[in-house]
């Protein structure tokens, strides 16, 4: 992104599996919002599409290959554009639901983890504010 943005663009995949668990990240402690589960993503650099930043930060953190074309828009948030701070803008895409049996599995490439949780488990797990209203657009409220 340029120097001093005002914004940040940043991409998220909500991925499914086939028996509707959801595979979630865990941020390593010493990461802004460590500590905490988010749809995996990152940020969009400078001149990039969404969809083609999505597919680079997944294959970056996860290992996972990703078809640009096959993500689909499932969620938006956007932190305050009150404070300081550039405002976080989250695009989150979902895709098709992903073969647990295959051979290349999503892993943790740049620390913490991941696992799959039903959207239920999803709701009690820890989040960052924006991963909160993503989760909420994508799942509903669980009564
Ligand atoms: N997923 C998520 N990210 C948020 C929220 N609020 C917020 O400021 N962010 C920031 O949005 C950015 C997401 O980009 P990222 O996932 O590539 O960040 P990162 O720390 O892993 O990598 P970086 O070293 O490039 O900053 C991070 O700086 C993260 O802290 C939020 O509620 N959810």
């Amino acid at each position: 992104m340029e120097n001093n943005p005002t914004w940040i663009p940043v991409v998220a995949l909500a991925l499914p599996e086939t028996d509707g668990r959801w595979l979630m990240h865990y941020r390593s402690e010493e990461k802004q919002h460590g500590g905490l589960w988010e749809f995996p993503g990152g940020k969009v650099e400078l001149g990039e599409r969404p969809a083609i930043a999505l597919v680079r930060e997944i294959a970056e953190e996860l290992g996972i290959g990703l078809n640009a074309v096959s993500l689909k828009p499932a969620g938006f948030a956007e932190s305050s554009s009150e404070c300081d701070s550039p405002q976080i803008v989250i695009m989150l895409y979902t895709s098709a639901p992903w073969d647990l049996s295959q051979l290349s599995q999503p892993r943790a490439l740049e620390g913490g983890a991941v696992g799959w949780f039903t959207p239920s488990e999803i709701e009690l797990l820890a989040k960052p504010p924006l991963d909160v209203v993503l989760a909420r657009q994508l799942f509903g409220r669980p009564a």
